[in-house]
């Protein structure tokens, strides 16, 4: 099969840049991403190829600030899809008790929690930093018929994982109607049956009953602003878990969080990224 390589190269180059421009171009049938210095190699059938649908991706891209340019190339024939499994998404295990995969995995560790994650790219497959932190946070507290919120869901890997460990009802919510889709798509992939997924923000929690538990990881200066209505949903005892920020940006997490009557609990950090769990007191 003939295909076009296109390589994309993006400034600055994020790793949310790069999952967005793969959301959007696998919307004009690009199939495989490999991510790569400064931007991404995509690539589509020659067949399927429009060049003025990827004009008008790139000009309505929906982030702000990004310049993002691209060069066409022939590739020699090979399977791209294989290609970018290999490449981009491999199954990882955390805290040796919870495996990531998606369907396209056929070899993958067995574990006690066994998510699988449809491959496209939204932000949420386990390997960031913030998103393993999470994960291990979860795989360690009591979730049993618990309430669960998981803001900035992404994927849903978040609230898939408390479903898997009890929490019940579980409600997710992102502002990015991509990450609503696939939340829906991971879901349902994982056979759970009590999450509800919602489009919007913050603004959407209120008057709602609190939730025994919060997950938000999204980034510090979302957080800031939008402690004050997370606090709204909570009660004494409530816990909440933020990611999404770094190491120094933890003492303004804290103190926002403790002007709001939450505790801080402590903290976890790779490679800088750190994730805090307050609970309200
Ligand atoms: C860093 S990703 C985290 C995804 C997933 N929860 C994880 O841990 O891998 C942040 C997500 O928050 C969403 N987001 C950004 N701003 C938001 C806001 N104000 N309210 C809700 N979601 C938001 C983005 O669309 C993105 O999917």
């Amino acid at each position: 099969m003939k295909y076009v390589e296109v390589t994309f190269t993006a400034r600055p180059c994020t790793e949310i840049v790069t999952d967005v421009l793969a959301a959007l171009t696998a919307e004009i049938g690009f199939e495989s991403f490999v991510p790569v210095e400064g931007g991404m190699q995509a690539y589509i059938q020659q067949s399927q190829f429009d060049e003025e649908a990827l004009k008008a991706v790139l000009a309505d891209f929906p982030l702000p600030d990004i310049a993002i340019t691209y060069t066409l190339a022939e590739p020699e024939d090979k399977d791209w899809n294989e290609e970018w499994e290999k490449n981009f998404f491999q199954p990882i295990v955390i805290d040796d008790r919870c495996v990531i995969h998606s369907t396209f995995h056929k070899d993958y560790p067995k574990a006690e929690y066994d998510i699988v994650i449809n491959p496209q790219m939204a932000f949420g497959t386990g390997h960031h930093e913030t998103t393993s932190s999470i994960l291990g946070e979860l795989l360690e507290a009591d979730l049993k018929g618990k309430s669960v919120l998981d803001m900035g869901c992404g994927t849903s890997i978040l609230a898939i994982l408390a479903s898997m460990r009890g929490a019940d009802p579980v409600t997710a919510i992102d502002i990015d109607d991509w990450c609503v889709n696939n939340s829906r798509d991971n879901i349902a992939l994982n056979h759970i049956d009590n999450i509800t997924v919602e489009l919007g923000d913050a603004s959407l929690l209120e008057g709602r009953k609190p939730f025994d538990v919060i997950i938000a990881n999204i980034n510090r200066n979302i957080l800031l602003n939008d402690l004050p209505a997370y606090a709204a949903c909570m009660h004494s005892g409530s816990e909440i878990y933020m990611s999404g920020f770094y190491v120094e940006d933890i003492p303004a997490i804290r103190e926002k969080g403790e002007s709001l009557g939450m505790r801080f609990v402590h903290h976890r950090e790779k490679h800088n990224w750190a994730a805090v769990k307050l609970v309200m007191e």
